[in-house]
């Protein structure tokens, strides 16, 4: 697409890199403002506030709040809205590629934070709508403001979706008092093999898009903007099969070669995601009426030990048939899971401690999973591969819904044998962000 979003802004931190030309407070910035950039930048924020308000700093303030995609863009077909009253990236149909990325905070400053937030807001509505980031994209005396490698790419789908850890509460921000009760770290499970290096964070961004240069590319530059106020934790990138290899879109296979989402709720049902996903403001403070808690597991699986077991044991596993995915006993994929049938002999179709019987549970408590498959390399104490899933789950409440179901599995999921936990981390994805506002207003303003 190829566009330059005039008025993206960069946190004002004066530890940030050159694009964050901000801090340099050069006029707007080293351009004359054409009819289009004012009536746009009055747009949004009222002739009043920019000439009255004057100096940089009203600027500056306008800069940061307009954020807004072009008309172009919004129309592109490969464009998801950024705003809107829920974050994107959660019921958005999967996408085929996901860049996680979970970051720290190295600033104790609230205001730095919100700063952040405004900065990274401007340009995440850019880049989910495929324009360069920043103005200072061809001054051949300054590095770009965009790293470049998504130039000329359609937006592909692009969401950007953003939530706070535990950590973020503690003492640094003088925020502990808005902690949600229901935001604190999991339990140990048992089976659990966690590595710290894939573990926590003040706050995660989930990139998805249809291509994986454009989700690097998104994580790449947001992390850049946060220098000087954040720093990367951990990253994991996944993938499903691709529109292109699938373009009728059945229900993707992970990498045991099953089918995985099968049972999840239906997103396009509003009352259904009110019950399963979405935060109202009796779940806890008003800050995450809207939003949802996101849980993070990087899970290893032993795909060789997978690969030597029969294909009736592979299924006994998941409690369905790999190649339709209908439970067992039954015809096709979206059959009811049929826990009470028996064979013959009076055992039942689907075992009792088969995947799909164990978390379906008796189907009152659902999440809803957006997981992507990865393969990190070799591990090599071992020669074997690194791959796994990403599994990702967004709920109303973590311990009703997450924990309570993770709790039955570890203990007693076939799939046990075939799988270790080695990541782990939880997030209050905040509400959607409103034109005009930013990324996690409800809680930092
Ligand atoms: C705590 C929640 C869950 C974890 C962790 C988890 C890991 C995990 N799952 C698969 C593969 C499949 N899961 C399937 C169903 C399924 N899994 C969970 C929860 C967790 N899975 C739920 C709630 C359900 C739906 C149950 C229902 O009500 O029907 C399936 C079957 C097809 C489907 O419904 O998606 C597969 C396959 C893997 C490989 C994995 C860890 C690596
Ligand atoms: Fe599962």
């Amino acid at each position: 697409m190829n566009k330059h979003n005039k008025f993206t802004g960069v946190p004002g931190n004066p530890e940030s890199p050159p694009l964050n030309d901000q801090s340099k407070n050069e006029p707007i910035f080293g351009k004359k403002l054409s009819r289009r950039d004012m009536l746009r930048l009055t747009g949004a924020t009222g002739l009043g506030l920019l000439l009255g308000g004057g100096g940089v700093g009203g600027i500056m303030a306008a800069r940061n709040a307009v954020a807004e995609p072009t008309k172009a863009a919004e129309g592109d077909s490969s464009s998801i809205p950024f705003y809107g009253s829920h974050q994107a990236g959660i019921l958005t149909p999967a996408q085929n590629f996901i860049y996680f990325a979970a970051f720290d905070f190295t600033t104790t400053k609230l205001a730095d934070v919100k700063k952040l937030m405004q900065a990274w807001t401007t340009a995440a509505a850019a880049l989910t709508t495929g324009e360069l980031i920043g103005d200072v994209n061809d001054n051949p005396n300054l590095p770009p403001s965009d790293t470049g490698e998504a130039d000329g790419l359609n937006p592909a789908r692009c969401t950007l979706t953003f939530g706070v850890g535990p950590s973020f509460f503690d003492e640094r921000f003088g925020l502990a008092s808005k902690r949600p009760a229901l935001l604190a770290d999991l339990p140990a499970f048992a089976g659990d093999n966690l590595d710290p290096k894939w573990c926590g964070g003040d706050i995660c961004v989930q990139a998805c898009a249809d291509d994986l240069q454009v989700a690097f590319h998104a994580i790449r530059n947001l992390a850049r903007i946060a220098r000087g106020t954040a720093v990367l934790r951990w990253t994991q990138e996944g993938f499903q099969r691709t529109g292109a290899a699938d373009p009728k879109g059945a229900t993707p296979r992970n990498l045991l070669g099953f089918k995985d989402g099968t049972g999840n709720p239906d997103t396009t049902d509003n009352a259904e995601m009110n019950k399963v996903v979405w935060n109202s403001s009796s779940d806890g403070p008003s800050w995450m009426s809207g939003g949802t808690y996101m849980a993070v597991r990087r899970v290893r699986l032993r795909i060789e030990v997978w690969d030597r077991s029969s294909l009736s044991d592979q299924e006994a596993t998941f409690g369905r048939y790999r190649h339709t995915g209908a439970p067992l006993g039954a015809k096709d994929e979206f059959d009811d899971l049929d826990l009470s049938a028996a064979d013959a002999s009076g055992k039942p179709v689907i075992p009792v401690n088969s995947h799909s019987a164990l978390a379906h549970g008796d189907g009152t408590v659902k999440m809803l999973r957006r997981s992507y498959s990865f393969s990190s390399g070799l591990d090599v104490t071992t020669g074997q591969l690194d791959a796994g899933l990403l599994f990702i789950s967004f709920q109303r409440d973590l311990m009703k819904q997450f924990v309570a179901i993770q709790q039955r599995l570890s203990k007693t999921d076939l799939l046990n044998e075939y799988m270790t936990h080695t990541g782990s981390a939880v997030f209050a994805c905040f509400p959607g962000v409103r034109r005009g506002g930013f990324i996690g207003e409800t809680l930092l303003s």
